[in-house]
């Protein structure tokens, strides 16, 4: 039996009130916007369309933001009347076609790894401003087979480029699309339609996807192509000459877009985002989630997504996990056409003989491209993808084996053989990631993580399992004066990139951060990943790891294994076909240890002592906000005594006064150098361990007295025992599979 689409709201769902509001106010789109200049955040560059930024309305001091909720998504699919233009804009816009036309790339002498891609011009121009002189191998397998149209199960280590292995290809197609009808999208008389549209996990990751896409999209300003012409091979006749632009700093046209790119996420103004797609957008990059609320509301969209040429599964197998699939699907079944909505069956309703095609015609006209990319995909579902892929016409489906595979089935592979690409390293080790562990008592967890922050300066990015701790140990970092900012879901988007912006732009910090922060995040040198706690899949341990030692950087990650984890550990590395044994040691200086905790208890008690007197200042101003509200008397009408259940002013002062003492003795211990065992103070070239080479060669450690300055790689103990891959079980092919069983199992385990 068929399953049909989830209803939609359309208009007659909508709360009267709210009909009421958009019948008797403009609506949003009608109000004269004007863009505010705001910050950058989050190093996503000024360029995403709009939605980070800030809007107010011209000629307007009072603004109703009518039916700002619902918005005016009814308009969305009506054709628009296009606004007059005025002389000023017919100006820019024919410089714009001008410069479009005249634009060329001799690829053959400039990028001749490139060239045989044939990329759009302005695809090249972008890859040669950022010095991506060749392909990666993920691109360079995957860009020409999407050119030809096949679809593409891509699956290859972090950081090797997959963004862009399926971003060239789509681009370019509706460069070429838009290059023709740019005239028509000027003077709109043709309104974009969405062409494609990249579905990623997480906001972070939508944004960043967005962001790369527009750089590729970047004008180049007159001053580079200049210097380039010089070389003669350059053709770009009028650029705007404002000086030499990073990628990361677009030039913005004043003409309209060639093509727009837009990011669809939770966590920002949806009114905004809404008004954005109204004008029309080419490619959409967007949380499923957000998306989905959206569409609820929206049909011209919805049934844009019958038309898409291009339908991208960002980290595919992250999103369906929990809290995903449901919208996932919902807007999956939007994409099928006609006919193939009605294939896909529901194991839970009962069978069906009359699956018949309506209409064999449907399948045929359907042209979209469809690429899934993680670097983690089993092999399993690998092979599932070539036997399920289109379900057989009027022949029952078999049931699928997982979620995974559910979901691939649901995929409207156009193509009988997608591509799978799988260029996924052995053991899910990227070759320039030095791994190593510690083996410690989960009490010591924060002194060793103190100990490797100050040893190895650098920025690190250290995943917990948990908000609380990382609540936990925020204080105590603020407190050790090590720079710390936080990332995880309970706090607000704009604070979540706010941190995440200084993080990347602070050399030596630390990003405490759940596992939202484990996939996809391109940020540039990130020196370690450090797993406070263990990860609960294989999965996440080689998405973790991979925030580090990207794109043929060095990088370098640490797991802190208390021993009620050791068992967890085992069963990571089994999945990955790997023993506990193969991860290394790394050295600490057990002398210096010691001096640490030091600290770090009396940062504990500090960070206990502000937390008690915070906790009763909010619970004293609660009790006597609640009774002055309730114009009662606490102490005798409620018969609480404030003796009793606040302290009193006394109580209040002597505690602030101990918890100062106790900052002030901190400061002390922090200003005091940490000196290694067997170095003389008195005489720095006596002692076991004379300082003055190291000083006189400048390779001291700056707060670590007596020892050299040091990599962490460099630190790393030889293996206990000869690295020998196990024997791949046929479990442990699931290495990077959805769930990893074998860990997910010991985690749940409470008796392991
Ligand atoms: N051809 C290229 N040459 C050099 N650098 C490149 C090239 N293509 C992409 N990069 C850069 O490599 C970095 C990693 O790219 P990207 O984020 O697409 O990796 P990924 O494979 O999607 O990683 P993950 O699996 O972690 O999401 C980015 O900073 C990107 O700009």
């Amino acid at each position: 039996m068929a399953r049909s689409i989830p209803k939609r709201k359309t208009d007659a769902d909508l709360e009267p009130s709210r009909k009421k509001a958009r019948r008797s106010h403009l609506s949003a789109n009608e109000l004269p916007w004007k863009v505010l200049p705001t910050t950058k955040e989050a190093g996503l560059g000024d360029d995403f369309d709009g939605i980070l930024e800030l809007e107010e309305v011209d000629d307007s001091s009072t603004v109703e933001a009518a039916g700002s909720d619902v918005g005016d998504s009814d308009k969305i699919a009506g054709p628009s009347t296009p606004p007059k233009q005025g002389k000023k804009t017919k100006i820019q816009n024919a410089a714009a076609v001008t410069e479009l036309e005249e634009l060329s790339f001799d690829a053959e002498k400039l990028l001749p790894n490139w060239h045989e891609f044939s990329l759009h011009p302005r695809l090249l121009l972008s890859l040669h401003a950022q010095h991506f002189s060749s392909p990666t191998p993920i691109q360079a397998r995957a860009i020409p087979a999407a050119l030809k149209g096949k679809d593409i199960v891509g699956v290859a280590e972090t950081g090797s480029g997959k963004t862009l292995a399926y971003g060239l290809p789509i681009l370019h197609a509706i460069l070429e699309e838009n290059t023709s009808r740019y005239t028509s999208l000027l003077s709109q008389k043709q309104k974009r339609t969405l062409r494609a549209l990249i579905l990623a996990p997480t906001r972070e990751l939508a944004l960043q996807v967005s962001g790369h896409l527009n750089a590729c999209l970047n004008h180049i300003s007159g001053e580079e192509v200049k210097e380039e012409e010089e070389e003669g091979s350059l053709s770009v006749k009028k650029g705007k000459g404002k000086g030499k632009q990073l990628p990361s700093a677009p030039v913005k046209s004043k003409a309209p877009p060639l093509v727009s790119v837009a990011a669809i996420v939770g966590g920002m103004s949806a009114q905004k985002q809404r008004r954005i797609l109204d004008r029309g957008v080419d490619v959409m990059v967007a949380t499923p989630g957000r998306l989905w609320d959206i569409l609820q509301e929206n049909d011209g969209l919805a049934l844009q997504l019958k038309n898409l040429k291009f339908l991208v599964l960002d980290e595919a197998d992250r999103m369906i996990e929990t809290g995903h699939f449901a919208e996932l699907d919902n807007i999956l079944r939007l994409t099928l056409r006609v006919a193939k909505a009605d294939m896909i069956e529901d194991p839970e309703l009962p069978e069906n003989d009359d699956d018949e095609v309506e209409d064999e015609s449907a399948l045929e006209k359907d042209d979209m491209q469809t690429f899934v990319f993680s670097a983690t995909l089993s092999k399993d579902l690998q092979r599932n993808l070539k036997r399920h892929q289109r379900p057989k016409r009027g022949k029952k489906n078999t049931k699928p084996a997982s979620t995974l595979d559910d979901l691939v089935m649901r995929l409207d592979f156009r193509d009988p053989e997608p591509e799978v690409i799988d260029l996924s390293p052995e053991g899910g080790v990227v070759s320039t990631l030095k791994e190593s562990k510690i083996d410690c008592m989960t009490t010591d967890k924060d002194a060793f993580l103190y100990y490797f922050l100050l040893r190895y300066p650098g920025r690190s990015l250290v995943f917990l399992s948990s908000i609380d701790g990382i609540r936990r140990l925020m204080p105590l970092m603020e407190l050790l004066e090590v720079k710390a900012f936080p990332l995880h879901s309970q706090l607000e988007q704009r604070q979540r990139l706010k941190n995440l912006d200084r993080f990347k732009t602070t050399p030596n910090s630390v990003l405490l951060a759940t596992d939202i922060a484990a996939r996809g995040l391109d940020i540039p040198s990130v020196d370690h990943v450090v797993h406070y706690q263990i990860p609960r899949s294989a999965d996440v341990y080689v998405h973790r790891n991979g925030r580090t030692a990207r794109a043929k950087r060095d990088g370098f990650s640490l797991l802190m294994c208390a021993p009620d984890e050791r068992r967890l550990v085992r069963a990571l590395m089994g999945s990955l076909g790997r023993q506990e044994e193969d991860i290394p040691e790394i050295t600490m200086e057990m002398y210096l240890l010691d001096k640490l905790k030091a600290r770090i208890q009396l940062a504990r008690q500090i960070d206990n002592a502000q937390h008690k007197i915070k906790k009763q200042n909010h619970e004293k101003n609660w009790l006597r906000e609640a009774a002055d509200a309730m114009e009662i008397d606490v102490d005798s009408d409620m018969g609480l005594s404030s003796d009793d259940d606040v302290p009193s002013k006394h109580q209040r002062k002597t505690a602030n006064v101990k918890t100062a003492g106790l900052k002030a003795e901190l400061k002390q211990l922090l200003a005091q150098p940490l000196i290694a065992r067997g170095v003389s103070t008195r005489y720095i070239t006596s002692g076991s361990r004379p300082i003055v080479d190291d000083m006189i060669a400048g390779d001291y450690h700056e707060t670590m007295v007596g020892l050299k300055k040091s990599t962490a790689g460099h630190d790393v103990l030889p293996v206990k025992r000869k690295v020998k891959k196990v024997e791949a079980k046929e479990e442990a092919e699931e290495w990077h599979g959805f769930g990893s069983g074998e860990v997910a199992a010991a985690a749940s385990d409470p008796e392991s």
